[in-house]
């Protein structure tokens, strides 16, 4: 659904040009919800906004639905925009408009009867869950309800890409699990692509099969959120995974230690517990992060064996011998 070629952005020049893009290459597909992520100025916005043209890129192409919007002129940029909608984290609501008049709006302008508009906009306005509060004005409404709002309205054009501009960065919690949930949704019923930017791992684990890691203008690495987030290649995929990260350079000169991979067993096994139980050896956890994807475990472990070589090599055979875990021995690097 889209394609991006040798995508570079360069804002300003000279000594003060800002590299906000390099070289990005990616491709998401009709119908999935993609993430991409990246810490504050890693060039996300920038990215989603070549996407529709809001930002002109610096040189590289984009594919949107078969069309090079590159190239098109400036009208054919406007028809291609209404198939390529976008939701922001400030809602941008007209908060001179009733709700129903909000999600009116790009069907007026682009020349839909009036009585058709109201009626698709109170369609859309169901399926986001907010028919009861057509009449209202934005600012009575909470966060959540806006971008419910923004959501119809962004829909109205019936758009086959939806780009979310961290959609749930204003929201509390409980708020962001359910716009989350109302994108799969949509995602599901109507089969549009969901593009989805955000800085927090948790959204990404929500809903996106699939992930790219920006990072200071380049992606450092694109896949599935599961593969990503149990075997992260790059450090920038490390940090944004595991924050804390797991270090053995905390630890003693002489630390045997291994790294433990859950690779999306069922549960998490009490591995330690069962490990001191059945083999009566004790292992330290020297570092953890792990997490919990659709119910599967994924994550690292960091354990310092037992001095003693045979109860080392007792452990570490146990270990190796679990379902979806795997394990390697750790040099320490003094
Ligand atoms: N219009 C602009 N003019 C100059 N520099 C810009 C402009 N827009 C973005 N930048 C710069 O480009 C880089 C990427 O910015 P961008 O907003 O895309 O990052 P981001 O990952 O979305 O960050 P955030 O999460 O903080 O919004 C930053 O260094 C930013 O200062």
């Amino acid at each position: 659904m889209i394609q991006i070629r040798h995508l570079y952005k360069t804002f300003g020049t000279g000594e003060s040009a800002v590299h906000a893009l390099e070289d990005i290459n990616l491709d998401i597909q009709e119908g999935e919800i993609y993430g991409i992520i990246g810490l504050s100025g890693a060039g996300k916005s920038t990215l989603v906004r070549c996407m529709n043209l809001l930002e002109r890129p610096t040189s590289g192409t984009v594919i949107v639905d078969g069309k090079d919007m590159t190239s098109l002129s400036d009208r054919e940029l406007r028809l291609a925009r209404r198939n390529v909608t976008m939701i922001f984290q400030s809602f941008n609501l007209l908060m001179q408009r009733t709700v129903l008049k909000n999600v009116c709006f790009p069907m007026e302008i682009s020349g839909v009867p009036a009585a058709k508009a109201r009626k698709r906009a109170l369609e859309l306005l169901e399926l986001v869950g907010l028919s009861e509060k057509a009449d209202a004005y934005p600012s009575q409404l909470s966060g959540g309800q806006k971008q419910r709002v923004a959501i119809a309205r962004a829909l109205a054009t019936d758009p086959k890409v939806l780009l979310c501009d961290e959609a749930t960065s204003a929201l509390d919690p409980t708020t962001t699990a359910s716009i989350l949930g109302l994108l799969k949704d949509l995602n599901e019923k109507l089969g549009v692509t969901v593009v989805v930017i955000t800085h927090q791992m948790s959204v990404i684990e929500e809903i996106c099969s699939r992930v790219a890691i920006l990072d200071g203008g380049i992606l450092a690495e694109q896949g599935k959120v599961e593969d990503i987030f149990s075997d992260p290649h790059t450090d920038a995929a490390r940090r944004l995974v595991y924050p804390g990260g797991v270090s053995i350079q905390q630890y003693p000169a002489g630390t045997r230690a291994i790294r433990v991979a859950f690779n999306g067993g069922t549960v998490y096994q009490p591995l330690i517990a069962t490990l001191a139980i059945d083999l009566g050896v004790k292992v330290n956890i020297l570092g953890a992060d792990t997490r919990n994807i659709e119910g599967k475990a994924f994550g690292t472990m960091l354990l310092a064996l037992p001095d003693d070589p045979n109860s080392a090599a007792k452990a570490l055979s146990y270990i190796r011998a679990q379902p979806n875990v795997s394990a390697e021995e750790v040099e320490y690097h003094a």
